[in-house]
């Protein structure tokens, strides 16, 4: 990527500093033009090519694959143990904690000569009081040896200690913005899937000047060919499980298998314009979103298919390489979104050609720091779906309101 600083006149408008045929970049550049708030007349040109943050691009795959790695280590022994009762919550902290520093010492270890902020779920509160000493021990351990699989030891060089550890966690709590450059991470997003042994993701995004610019979900548990017509969609079954997503604004969406070097191959969202043919995925948890306003959208749009309830940003995956077409989301009231929740799945549906709207039809505002101020819910489809996604989405809360109201 290339950035240059410009002066607007009333005689040179923006657009014709948008000739952009003296850089040799790509024979489509894309011109993003960043205004400064300090001094408005000012813009910057961000001319994004192909090659457009490759470095952070190969970081945030990396970082993201060894995340996956540590929390497929922890949900096995999971599963697989006779004493842990699968509501005991400590192995899926142990998860996050070790996910989230292991990003973290990635992509900070990786992009050296970058200031580095990241915007995280987890803090490392909880691991420094009394009494988390053996729990912070083992998520530690599980970091190194997590690290130790890569070829991470020659740039980190030694062993992590504890204090490393909270150190690398404490990275995430940048507070984003609408400016400069971010990093937004979930370490795990649908825990309650880890728990199960379903679907779940590392979720890694990067945002420019408020603008999600790159997105990488690692899915384990998502099976390498269409879930679309699988009788069970959440688990993983005996096929082949394992995806990692990822896009760069203006590139496309690409798809590989988490644990190879495979060719990456482009997805695309589903082209159904039919929504009688359309299927729609939804949260697997009833209590993060509301089941019947999304059965009430599908009967108005006349699809027939049943719904795929499965966890996590999976969903944003899964779509983007069109094994569904739509997304519907519409969260309990007083619930409120965090953008680690959509930064990453967002740039993954939308650069396979789909749209990601609030339930208004306002595109998604990762600006305003951690939380989304959204209109209701989040909607995802085709661009020839969203219109008559939009209206039925409006007629049925509409309906909801009245009914509630009498
Ligand atoms: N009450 C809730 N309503 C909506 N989403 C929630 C709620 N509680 C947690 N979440 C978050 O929703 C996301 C998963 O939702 P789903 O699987 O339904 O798509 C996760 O990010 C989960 O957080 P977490 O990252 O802690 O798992
Ligand atoms: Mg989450
Ligand atoms: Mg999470
Ligand atoms: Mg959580």
């Amino acid at each position: 990527m290339s950035s240059i600083n410009c002066f607007r006149t009333a005689k040179a408008p923006l657009h014709t500093f948008a000739s952009v045929s003296r850089f040799r970049y790509s024979p489509n550049p894309i011109v993003s033009v960043l205004r400064r708030k300090s001094s408005p007349s000012f813009v910057t040109l961000r001319v994004v090519s192909s090659m457009a943050y490759e470095k952070e691009l190969d970081a945030a795959k990396k970082a993201a694959s060894l995340a996956a790695r540590l929390c497929q280590k922890v949900q096995k022994a999971l599963l697989q143990s006779d004493v842990q009762s699968k509501s005991d919550k400590s192995p899926v902290t142990v998860a996050d904690y070790g996910s989230q520093a292991v990003v973290s010492l990635v992509l900070e270890r990786e992009l050296t000569s970058e200031p580095f902020s990241l915007v995280a779920e987890e803090d490392s509160a909880d691991l420094r009081k009394d009494g988390s000493e053996d729990l912070l021990q083992r998520i530690t351990k599980l970091v190194n040896d997590t690290l130790a699989t890569e070829d991470l030891t020659k740039a980190i060089d030694s062993t992590l200690t504890t204090d490393d550890l909270l150190r690398a966690i404490d990275c995430g709590t940048s507070e984003g913005g609408p400016n400069g450059r971010h990093w937004v991470l979930d370490p795990i997003d649908g825990t309650k899937g880890f728990l199960r042994g379903d679907q779940y993701a590392v979720a890694l995004g990067l945002l420019e000047e408020g603008k999600v610019v790159l997105g990488v979900l690692a899915c384990p548990n998502l099976p390498l060919t269409s879930i679309a017509g699988n009788k069970n969609k959440n688990s993983s079954s005996s096929e082949e499980t394992g995806c990692l997503f990822y896009a760069t604004i203006g590139s496309g969406t690409y798809m590989q298998p988490l644990d190879s070097k495979s060719e990456p191959v482009k997805v695309h969202v589903s082209s159904v314009e039919n929504p009688e043919e359309a299927s729609f995925f939804e949260s697997f948890e009833g209590a993060h979103s509301l089941h019947d306003l999304s059965s009430s959208i599908a009967n108005k749009l006349g699809v027939k298919a049943p719904p795929v309830r499965i966890d996590s940003q999976a969903k944003y995956g899964a779509l983007s390489r069109g094994d569904g077409a739509i997304y519907l989301r519409f969260p309990h009231k007083g619930y409120r979104e965090k953008i680690w929740d959509h930064v990453a799945g967002a740039i993954v549906v939308t650069e396979a050609g789909g749209i990601v709207t609030d339930a208004g039809g306002k595109p998604l505002d990762f600006s305003k720091g951690k939380y989304l101020d959204l209109d209701t819910g989040i909607i995802v489809a085709n661009e020839k779906l969203m219109p008559l996604l939009l209206k039925a989405v409006r007629d049925s809360i509409a309906e909801q309101e009245k009914a509630s109201s009498l």
